[in-house]
């Protein structure tokens, strides 16, 4: 008996083993649908135990989970949040670092456009907020330098391509607005431009788009793009006026007794607002420079009579082509009797995103006159989302500090009455946000 018993369940095992073997043979494979969606329940439960532990959990469970590879760019479905929404709105600064070590998306937007720093933000937990920030420019400088180096190998590879374009425009490249594959604004992208085909999101396309200028409901002028799009808007008049003071004003030229006026080139003249600002001063400018690209903006400018001003050249054409190394004579034509380039530059464009601005930058070293110019754009990058304009904000005095230009900030506060009123009709409200930060930059010396 003893031995049947200790028989029995060996060949009990042996009968199982063959019918589970049978039974697997039996059953039918598992369809790509029904591994797929298993995939998709281990993760969702991997990432709800990431989501429950960044909230509740100490920091070595967060880690330990992260560690096992639990998804940090997960979005949960309520509210769209990642864990590091999650880790800002606990307020515990070692588990939005930990979040962020394991590659967690630092300007993941959830369903009402907030990110895991504005979260930080809106409890006033600076120490997180810095830390979410400067991860996002980190990235982004990250971004630029990979960028930089993919640009340098394919125009290597474009030297040594037989039969290369070589009547390749820059327009043509795939670094425009709307044609790179790699820039985008959105919770998964890392960089602070829309991948856009409209006449707001590449400018080639703008430069297509009938424009028309109109009254808003605000009782302010404004031009807008065939889409509904604001080119200009009467609204930012303050901020224009803001900018003309503080790039004019400390310039010698401007002090009491001097008679020469500035030097000035202004890149987009939209409503002309900082264009009658500059003209307002005195002295008057002794030249006044406007790059202006669409052609609806410069009929608009000769029906105004502004190109008939004294000391006024209208440069129609994009400022890409007239900033070319090789018609940087042009450029700085008029400015030659008092020494060559300019004392002020501003530059205000539409349908370019940060890529372009940088690209700017690098023209300033070749047309500033002295270590007294001043250098200002308009700052509107990423200006619907406190984070990303801090970051955007932050990367562009970094990029101007590569160009040997420092920078300040002057915080201007927007009119609560840039409301309702003001974007009704518009498509896309581009400002969202209470302090504008207005840039004033020198040669770093
Ligand atoms: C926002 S508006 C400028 C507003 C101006 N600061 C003012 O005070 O009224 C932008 C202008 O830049 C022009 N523009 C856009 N892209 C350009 C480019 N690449 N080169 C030259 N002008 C451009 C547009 O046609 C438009 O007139």
């Amino acid at each position: 008996m003893p031995a049947s018993r200790r028989a029995a369940p060996s060949t009990r095992s042996k009968k199982a083993n063959s019918t589970t073997a049978a039974a697997k043979a039996a059953a039918p494979a598992k369809t790509a649908e029904q591994i797929a969606q298993e995939e998709h329940d281990a993760l969702v439960t991997s990432a709800s135990k990431l989501i429950h532990a960044v909230t509740y959990s100490p920091v070595a469970e967060v880690k330990r989970l992260l560690k096992e590879g639990a998804p940090t760019w997960y979005q949960e479905e309520s509210m769209g949040w990642n864990c590091l929404h999650f880790a800002a709105e606990r307020g515990d600064a070692d588990i939005v670092k930990a979040c962020l070590a394991s590659g967690a998306v630092w300007n993941a937007m959830d369903f009402l456009g907030r990110t895991p720093g504005d979260i930080s933000l809106s409890i006033n937990d600076e120490k997180s907020y810095i830390m979410i920030r400067n991860e996002g420019i980190r990235t982004e400088m990250l971004h630029h330098v990979l960028q930089a180096a993919k640009g340098d190998e394919s125009m290597e590879e474009e030297d040594n391509t037989e039969g290369a374009n070589p009547t390749k425009t820059e327009g043509q490249t795939s670094d425009k607005p709307g044609e790179s594959s790699t820039s985008h604004m959105t919770s998964t992208g890392i960089t602070l431009r829309h991948e856009d085909k409209t006449s707001a999101g590449d400018n080639l396309e703008f430069m297509r788009s009938k424009l028309v200028w109109e009254m808003g409901d605000d009782g302010k002028e404004r031009v807008c793009d065939a889409d509904g799009n604001g080119v200009m808007m009467g609204w930012e008049e303050p901020l224009m006026k803001e900018h003309v003071r503080l790039m004019c004003n400390a310039h010698p030229k401007m002090q009491e007794g001097a008679t020469e006026g500035l030097n000035i080139l202004n890149i987009g003249y939209g409503l002309g607002i900082i264009d009658d600002m500059f003209q307002g001063l005195t002295p008057r400018p002794i030249s006044h420079t406007v790059i202006e690209g669409h052609p609806d903006v410069i009929q608009h400018i000769k029906k105004r009579g502004f190109d008939q001003k004294p000391g006024v050249r209208i440069l129609e054409g994009r400022w890409q082509d007239w900033c070319k190394d090789d018609k940087l004579e042009d450029l700085l034509k008029g400015t030659e009797e008092s020494g060559g380039g300019f004392d002020v530059v501003f530059i205000d464009t539409f349908a370019e995103g940060y890529e372009e601005l940088k690209d700017f930058f690098d023209v300033l070293p070749n047309i500033l006159a002295s270590p007294e110019s001043v250098f200002s754009f308009w700052n509107g990058l990423g200006a619907t989302n406190p984070t990303i304009y801090d970051v955007a904000s932050n990367l562009a005095e970094l990029h101007l500090d590569d160009v040997g230009m420092k920078t300040e900030w002057h915080d201007v506060i927007v009119d609560e009455s840039v409301a309702e009123a003001t974007w009704k009709g518009i498509k896309r409200k581009y400002w969202d946000l209470r302090v504008y930060k207005l840039p004033i930059a020198t040669m770093n010396i």
